[in-house]
């Protein structure tokens, strides 16, 4: 099962990816997560992207498109035929990217869980999280700029998913729990059990 988790900032994508990818027994890959593995590694590519990200920008397509191309070769993506996908494509050159990359491999999609939610809902999740976690891009400053981002750069990838039939649209709005609920519902419903 090839899949990608979407939404705006704060959505709780990262939150929700862990029981998709259990209920289907792949790997999640966040790009997010990747990152600030190398930042906190201090690797060569962690030093390039830690003052972006900090200030609630984008990496380059051409380094993140590397880096997922990379961890998508790796063996357990290839032996548990799948992943999700956290985090990536977030502009529409890294969705071309990556059409080009799955064909040259064989892939396809089988769904997009996109969540959406209240925007002020957002806003108020990640300054919870920030004081939880103490990511240096949770700060109202940051945040406001990647809600931005999120709008211009990677909201247009809702349409293009759309309207290939592969949006499986969830409310984010409520517990942990019952997103959930709903997520596996939809994906049942659409994808069939596993
Ligand atoms: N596909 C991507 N392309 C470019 N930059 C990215 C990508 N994914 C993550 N990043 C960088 O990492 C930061 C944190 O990502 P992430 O943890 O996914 O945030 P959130 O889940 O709150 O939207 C982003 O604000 C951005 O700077
Ligand atoms: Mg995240």
């Amino acid at each position: 099962m090839n899949l990608l988790i979407m939404g705006p900032p704060g959505a709780g994508k990262g939150t929700q990816a862990g029981g998709i990818a259990d209920h289907y027994n792949i790997p999640t890959i966040s790009t997010g997560q990747l990152f600030r593995d190398n930042i906190a590694l201090g690797t060569a590519l962690g030093k390039k992207i830690e003052a972006l990200i900090a200030g609630g920008n984008l990496v380059s397509d051409e380094v993140t498109n590397e880096m997922v191309f990379d961890r998508l070769s790796k063996p357990d993506v290839r032996k548990s035929r799948g992943f999700l996908l956290d985090g990536y494509p977030r502009t529409l050159e890294q969705a071309a990217a990556f059409d080009k990359h799955l064909r040259a491999a064989r892939m396809r999609l089988d769904g997009v869980v996109a969540l959406t939610a209240d925007p002020n809902s957002l806003t108020h999740r990640m300054l919870k999280r920030a004081e939880i976690e103490g990511r240096a891009d949770d700060n109202e400053e940051t945040i406001r700029k990647r809600i931005e981002v999120y709008g211009i750069e990677t909201a247009p990838l809702l349409d293009l998913y759309g309207k290939r039939g592969l949006l499986i649209e969830v409310d984010a709005d409520g517990s942990v729990e019952d997103v959930a609920d709903r997520i596996r519902w939809a994906l049942d419903a659409r994808l069939g059990r596993k």
